[in-house]
């Protein structure tokens, strides 16, 4: 067997600390990101939370199975001291107190430090909805965030184009994996590591002393909570870890995506948890989107056409003001979602369109309150900045907006009140989304988490609201505008038609297969990227 060389699997187990395996090709990166001392912290998150993670998840299963049985998800009456309590969040520290534009984008090299010099205030680098996480992308993404903590990332494009960071950068923020995904690589006692403390834990350990001497601080955003128990265990897992590495308690920052319908029953108690390390919360509208449909895919609801789920349809508008008021309420800051739209360098027109539903999307969130946005493409930077400085002038945001007038508008209940005034199911909307679905499916498993496709951006979370469509419009046998109903002879038949556009893309008939998994079998399985990444080498 070769040493060092890249494919060759991991064959150092003397370094490894006891209890850990590596199952995946050692990498470039892999030793200077694997370190024994590093996976040692990983090692000793896993064996303290990972039993708590599992039964969290199995609670997520439990309380689905009570919704399809009839259950009406609302407030909890046993956290009603937190909602009627004083309390409020930590302050922010001073490079998170404006917001007023985050970038997003994956943690590849090149992007970051497009994003790191964009313009933007914050850049949350992705290991989640944007990442496809092969094993590569994984520990080089880790790679790439530690050299641009200690600003010596750079890159040089085939075409010899030199990247470096500016002066001024954003300041980052990191988004692990959820709380379902596992890293399959690295066995802890014979099992998979959660994918969360994997991304969390190895990004701290080898950059919180260092962001700390840089006037900065480990600051992340944290996916597809369910509950204030899981914003608890993440506040566990903070805790041991700033006790591990010696920095004071309150250290980290967390800014919570509020992107399950669940989750939004429970926003002040996600904070409450979280109160030392909470950052604000975010209107993660796509995963939102799919994981109202998700809970609620066997009711007699039908979500029409993704493209009519707007953020002003009356459910996601309650979601959005109830977020700013429960921010603003505890002095956190509220962030507002991404729109999809992407520029164009190309095509002027297209490049028109999506500056001007930009724009349009950021003047609603920046009118109600929310203290900043996500873009997700550097041409965006000025345009959501232009539209917040409209609002906040020199003020770093708009948290003395308390929103009282919330309280008496909407109700909680408005949450889970679905109807969509003249809603359809149409062709174009099915053929949309067997398309997306292939085009991005096919992406993902070719190691690509973000891709433009029909001048939008698609990542996992618009991906799963594709899919759950699809499933839905099936099982419910929906009925199109033109009467007639999506059955599976024609789903087939669409899926054949959309196929025959994209023949010769990498990767289709894979996708084809993971489509027809998810879309056909009874069974909603709970996330794409859990069969996808059984297929994903
Ligand atoms: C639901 C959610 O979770 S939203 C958050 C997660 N999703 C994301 O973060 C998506 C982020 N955006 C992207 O990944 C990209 O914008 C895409 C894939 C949609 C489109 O990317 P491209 O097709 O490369 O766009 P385009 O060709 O216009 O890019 C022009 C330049 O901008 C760069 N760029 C585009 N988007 C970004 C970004 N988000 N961050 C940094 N740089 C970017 C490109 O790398 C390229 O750089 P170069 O000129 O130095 O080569
Ligand atoms: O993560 C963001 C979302 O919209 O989903
Ligand atoms: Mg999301």
């Amino acid at each position: 067997m070769a040493d060092n060389a890249l494919g060759t699997p991991w064959r150092k187990p003397m370094t490894l600390p006891k209890g850990i395996e590596i199952t995946g090709p050692k990498l470039p990166a892999s030793d200077s990101v694997l370190t024994p001392e590093a996976l040692a912290f990983v090692a000793g998150l896993q064996r303290e939370f990972g039993a708590v993670r599992k039964g969290l998840l199995q609670r997520r299963a439990e309380v689905a199975r009570r919704i399809a049985a009839g259950e009406k998800p609302g407030l909890l009456e046993h956290t009603r001291f937190i909602r009627e309590g004083d309390w409020r969040v930590a302050p922010a520290p001073p490079d998170l107190d404006d917001r007023r534009t985050e970038i997003t984008g994956p943690v590849e090299r090149k992007m970051m430090i497009n994003a790191l010099n964009s313009g933007a205030k914050v850049f949350m680098a992705d290991c989640e909805d944007a990442l496809s996480p092969t094993w590569e992308n994984i520990v080089q993404g880790q790679q790439n965030l530690m050299d641009a903590v200690r600003r010596t990332i750079g890159f040089t494009s085939p075409e010899g184009k030199e990247y470096r960071l500016a002066e001024k950068t954003a300041t980052l923020v990191v988004r692990p994996r959820g709380w379902h995904l596992t890293e399959r690589h690295v066995l802890v006692d014979g099992e998979p590591v959660s994918g969360s403390l994997f991304d969390f834990g190895l990004y701290f350990f080898h950059n919180a002393h260092e962001l700390l001497k840089r006037g900065s601080g480990p600051y992340f955003y944290l996916p597809k909570l369910e509950s204030h128990l899981e914003a608890r265990l993440w506040n566990d897992v903070f805790n041991f870890a700033q006790d591990y590495v010696g920095i004071p308690r309150g250290t980290i920052r967390a800014t919570v995506l509020i992107e399950t319908i669940l989750a939004a029953f429970e926003m002040e108690e996600i904070l409450y948890e979280l109160r030392d390390h909470a950052a604000g919360l975010n209107a993660g509208r796509w995963d939102y989107i799919f994981s109202c449909i998700k809970k609620f895919a066997t009711e007699d609801v039908i979500f029409p056409d993704r493209v009519q789920i707007t953020m002003t349809v009356p459910f996601m508008r309650a979601y959005t003001e109830l977020l700013v008021r429960s921010c603003h309420k505890r002095g956190a800051h509220a962030i507002g979602g991404m729109a999809a739209f992407i520029p164009s360098r190309k095509d002027p027109e297209v490049n028109e369109r999506a500056i001007a539903a930009v724009t349009k999307d950021k003047e609603r969130e920046s009118g109600d309150g929310f203290d900043g946005t996500w873009v997700a493409h550097p041409d965006l930077v000025p345009v959501a900045i232009g539209v917040f400085d409209k609002v906040l002038g020199e003020k770093p945001n708009q948290k003395d907006r308390l929103r009282e007038d919330v309280e008496g508008k909407v109700r909680p209940e408005q949450l889970i009140d679905f109807n969509v005034p003249g809603g359809t199911v149409t062709e174009a909307g099915a053929r949309n989304n067997i398309s997306v679905e292939l085009q991005y499916m096919a992406a993902w498993l070719g190691g690509s988490g973000a891709v433009a496709i029909f001048n939008l951006m698609e990542d996992a979370a618009t991906a799963e609201i594709s899919r759950a469509q699809l499933w839905q419009w099936l099982r419910k046998g929906a009925r199109l505008e033109d009467g007639r109903p999506f059955t599976r002879e024609l789903y087939e038949q669409l899926k054949r038609e959309e196929m025959a556009k994209l023949a010769g893309m990498k990767n289709l008939e894979a996708a084809a297969q993971l489509l027809d998994e998810l879309v056909l079998q009874p069974e909603f399985r709970e996330f794409l990227t859990l069969p996808a990444y059984e297929r994903l080498s």
